[in-house]
């Protein structure tokens, strides 16, 4: 009984999900960064809908993974990749790329609740991949400017979805959640391991001695 996976995916924060269950995550890319993935098109295409385009990144994450382990002749083992988004409505915040930005949508989390959805595709081959989506729902407080500017003048917002990080200083400005904690960090422990148990990569594959 083996626990070998390969982690699409660049996020400290999925690795260390992963690697905390007791996953082997083994290297895509031997010979360059340990979470070296091949970049995928993150632009949502006209019409599509939130729910469709976490789930179409996530898979396209994977497909890159797969894509390359064929051309390498790598080992086949499952391939884990995920995406998460932050939305309100149909809009998606994305990771903030200033200051600005990350004030803009401190403005618009601040006091209301929004759902963040974390898609994460598992599969050994293109027609062997499948999809899963946890949705949460997130309430902020009522934030005052001089909390947003406290905010906003740290690290942290910045490679986050959304701009803010339920697992760091963020949490001192939520309420309420509803739904999969891991889902919003990026890595939903639940329903992984239960994509993973498709691949012979279950809760028995963590335990065997
Ligand atoms: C909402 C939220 C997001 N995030 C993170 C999870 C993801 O890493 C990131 C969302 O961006 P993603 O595009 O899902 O992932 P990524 O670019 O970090 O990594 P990769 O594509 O290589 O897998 O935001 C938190 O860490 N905490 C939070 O509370």
């Amino acid at each position: 009984m083996t626990s070998r996976i390969y982690l699409a995916s660049k996020s400290p924060r999925r690795r260390e999900i992963l690697a905390g269950l007791g996953y082997e995550i083994c290297l895509l890319a031997p010979e360059a960064s340990p979470a070296s993935a091949p970049q995928t098109d993150e632009e949502r295409r006209p019409g599509e809908s939130a729910r469709s385009y976490v789930l179409r990144t996530a898979r396209e994450k994977a497909l890159g993974a797969i894509r390359m382990i064929e051309e390498k002749k790598l080992e086949v083992l499952p391939v884990v990749s995920a995406d998460t988004t932050v939305v309100f409505g149909e809009t998606i915040l994305r990771k903030p790329q200033s200051v600005e930005e990350e004030l803009r949508f401190l403005e618009l989390l601040s006091g209301k609740t929004h759902v963040v959805r974390t898609a994460v595709a598992v599969g050994t081959t293109e027609e062997n991949l499948e999809t899963v989506i946890s949705e949460s729902r997130v309430t902020f407080c009522t934030m005052t400017d001089s909390m947003m500017k406290l905010y906003a003048g740290t690290d942290e917002p910045y490679d986050k979805a959304g701009g803010y990080a339920v697992q760091g200083l963020a949490g001192a400005f939520i309420t309420h959640i509803e739904g999969s904690y891991s889902g919003i960090v990026g890595l939903p422990v639940f329903e992984t391991v239960e994509l993973l148990s498709h691949f012979g990569r279950g809760l028995e594959s963590l335990t065997a001695p």
